[in-house]
């Protein structure tokens, strides 16, 4: 299993010794909010490049924001591994070929509300498949387990299809929720508040793995 903190839950007053507490992570999730995709507001491309510059992790891009094409140029840094985009926004099929044209792997995400479905006519371009396990928005929720069984339908069809995304989900992950999201066949958990919360990260992140 590998583990990707959502620098989300961090202290952004003391962003360079949070990057230091997290080192053990196999990537870092950036969630960038545009107050209208989702009723929040994060950070956007000056901060993202700065954690890029300050970090040797890989990082893995969660673009909740209606016009990805035009926010996806801006956060093509070194160290940027996927950058996801949810097909409930606009420009979905422009976005896939931008973010390929970057050489930047493609991740496809779905609300907890969207059915998988909605997802299969874009699958085949996808380098990584974000299932929302809250609603986007917000640390800190709780976890929807029944979000669940779409991942278990995606390895299913993966294997049938021959395909090689890596599937992650987002959202309420904890101790208590990882043996779930093992056993359904994720391959990579976001955790913010679980992993921030902690006074030692690298035991959390370790415990989660
Ligand atoms: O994308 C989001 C929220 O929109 C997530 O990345 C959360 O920020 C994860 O936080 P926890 O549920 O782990 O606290």
């Amino acid at each position: 299993m590998k583990v990707a903190p959502s620098i989300l839950t961090a202290d952004f007053t003391n962003l360079k010794e949070e990057l230091e507490s997290i080192k053990n992570a196999d990537y870092i999730h950036l969630d960038i909010m545009d107050g209208h995709f989702v009723p929040n507001i994060s950070f956007g491309p000056a901060i993202s490049k700065k954690i890029s510059e300050n970090t040797d992790i890989d990082l893995d891009v969660h673009l909740m924001v209606w016009q990805p094409l035009f926010w996806v140029p801006k956060f093509a840094f070194k160290r940027t591994k996927y950058i996801t985009i949810h097909i409930e926004s606009d420009d979905v099929k422009e976005t896939i070929e931008a973010i390929k044209e970057l050489e930047i792997g493609v991740g496809l995400s779905i609300k907890p509300k969207t059915p998988l479905k909605d997802l299969y006519p874009y699958i085949k371009k996808a380098d990584l498949i974000l299932i929302m396990t809250v609603e986007p928005g917000f640390g800190g929720q709780s976890f929807m387990e029944d979000q669940l069984t779409k991942v278990k339908e995606l390895v299913k069809y993966r294997e049938k299809n021959k395909l090689d995304f890596m599937i992650e989900v987002d959202g309420g992950i904890n101790d208590e929720t990882i043996d779930a999201c093992r056993e359904a066949g994720v391959d990579i958990v976001v955790a913010g508040s679980y992993i921030f919360n902690m006074k030692n990260r690298k035991e959390g992140i370790e415990s989660l793995k």
